[in-house]
């Protein structure tokens, strides 16, 4: 191997970045098929597990290479939120609802009450697909998301592909958005108090303007 590619695969493995996402919502409002769908671009329509699966998934996002960290969880109940290891793990939440089941609404909301405020989210009504089920408007979505200051899209994982990776790349631009924030300002408060003893001196107009004693 030429000395060349071996930078390059040093690069490559520096710049990996590593983004959790935790995939919540009530009991089968299809978590896992949005998962599955994401991962394969396959739709397996009984997916029968009684815990949360993890996968490791590396894609470009961007032109960025990232390690996709993916727990599907596994809620048992309408009242059973994400648990306080789920709420610590993750980088960043997809809160899935089905557009068919009112309470699967609500309860998004109460996972969102958990969360930190700024903790990244992205926001999906699933099973787009069953409209003549409809529980949940797409404006109450929208309304939602815009309080919540996050991405927005219904979907149906049983019919469609990109609109669902579409979901789970806007959740990881937003991580990686949010972690080059969080970068920039603790380097801007370090630069800060750095400089705070220095007096900032710029010669201008106001110079000359000076009156002269
Ligand atoms: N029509 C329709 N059915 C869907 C869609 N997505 C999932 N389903 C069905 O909804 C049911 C639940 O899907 P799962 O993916 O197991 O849901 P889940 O949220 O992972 O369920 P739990 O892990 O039990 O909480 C299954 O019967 C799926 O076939 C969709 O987009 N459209």
């Amino acid at each position: 191997m030429t000395s060349n590619a071996i930078r390059g695969i040093r690069r490559k493995k520096s710049t990996l970045s590593e983004v959790k996402v935790a995939v919540v919502g009530a009991p089968a409002v299809g978590k896992s098929a949005l998962t599955v769908r994401f991962l394969t671009r396959r739709y397996i329509g009984e997916y029968d597990h009684q815990s949360e699966t993890r996968y490791k998934h590396e894609i470009l996002v961007d032109g960025e290479p990232v390690l996709f960290e993916i727990l599907d969880t596994c809620s048992k109940a309408d009242d059973d939120l994400p648990s306080a290891d789920t709420l610590n793990w993750a980088d960043g939440f997809l809160l899935v609802y089905a557009i068919t089941d009112r309470c699967s609404f609500n309860f998004v909301r109460r996972v969102k009450q958990a969360l930190c405020g700024d903790t990244p989210i992205a926001l999906v009504g699933n099973k787009g697909d069953m409209v003549h089920l409809r529980q949940v408007s797409t404006e109450e979505g929208e309304i939602l998301a815009k309080d919540y200051e996050c991405w927005f899209g219904e979907v149906a994982a049983s019919e469609q592909v990109t609109q669902v990776a579409d979901a789970f790349l806007e959740l990881c631009r937003e991580v990686l958005n949010v972690r080059r924030k969080n970068k920039q300002s603790l380097l801007d408060r370090m630069l800060g108090n750095k400089n705070s003893g220095l007096r900032v001196y710029s010669r201008g107009k106001s110079d000359s303007a000076l009156p002269k004693d």
